[in-house]
């Protein structure tokens, strides 16, 4: 049977990709992606956005919410500070599969932990399965109807502290308007919006930056 997207984007970084070096895998997934096949990774616009989030908040715990190819793990991984990692959630097997041989192929598999599940079931259990206590960086990138109820689960779960920085994909395309709404009107947090476009296109999209006050 005829191959799935994510394997010929896999297909394309084992034959043109560097292997153990996550900027060539990186480079190699937007090449593919603007030039041969659109796939919905963050892609390099708000990808650029996502990395300079990364660095000012260098977290010591960073949870994100949709791996898909694992393009937003490898760009997030490649700038952790040593000793941290990447926990990051996965609901589809065929695109987890996928995800662990780009991540693999980069190099990074030790700073990055891909769970299969649905965030909704996960996000109770991270603190006993992970050892962790709060997260100072969400990447919100799964279902766009999840990232509203996923962040109250995570609110009452107390894995957010004063500080917490979420940052979520698509605000504007595909949309999550229930959470925008709830993040800018909330006075339990401070959010900023981060104008771009939908990747690799001319379409309007952007990311939202939301700090939670506690
Ligand atoms: N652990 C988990 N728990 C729950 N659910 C989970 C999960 N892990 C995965 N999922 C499920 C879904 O994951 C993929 C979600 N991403 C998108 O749907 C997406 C779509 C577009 C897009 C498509 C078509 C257009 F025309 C225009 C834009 C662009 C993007 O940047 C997107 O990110
Ligand atoms: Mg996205």
């Amino acid at each position: 049977t005829r191959s799935t997207r994510p394997q010929r984007l896999l297909k394309a970084v084992q034959k043109k990709a560097i292997k153990g070096d996550p900027q060539s895998v990186i480079s190699t997934i937007d090449y593919f992606c603007r030039h041969s096949e659109w796939a919905m990774n963050v892609g390099d616009e708000k990808g650029a956005i996502l990395d300079s989030v990364v660095c000012e908040v260098s977290p010591s715990t960073a949870l994100e919410l949709g791996t898909y190819c694992g393009y937003s793990a490898v760009r997030i991984a490649r700038l952790l500070p040593p000793g941290t990692k990447l926990i990051t959630l996965e609901f589809n097997p065929d695109y987890a599969a996928v995800a662990r041989q780009i991540i693999e192929y980069s190099g990074l598999q030790d700073k990055i932990c891909l769970v299969e599940g649905a965030s909704g079931d996960l996000i109770p259990k991270m603190q006993e399965l992970f050892g962790i206590k709060t997260l100072d960086f969400v990447f919100l990138d799964h279902w766009k109807d999840r990232y509203l109820p996923d962040i109250k689960l995570l609110e009452e779960c107390q894995l957010l502290r004063k500080g917490s920085i979420l940052l979520a994909d698509n605000v504007i395309c595909p949309g999550t308007p229930d959470y925008l709404e709830y993040v800018r009107n909330s006075p339990r947090y401070e959010s900023k919006y981060f104008k771009s476009h939908l990747e690799y296109t001319k379409v309007e999209d952007g990311l939202e930056k939301s700090v939670f006050l506690g």
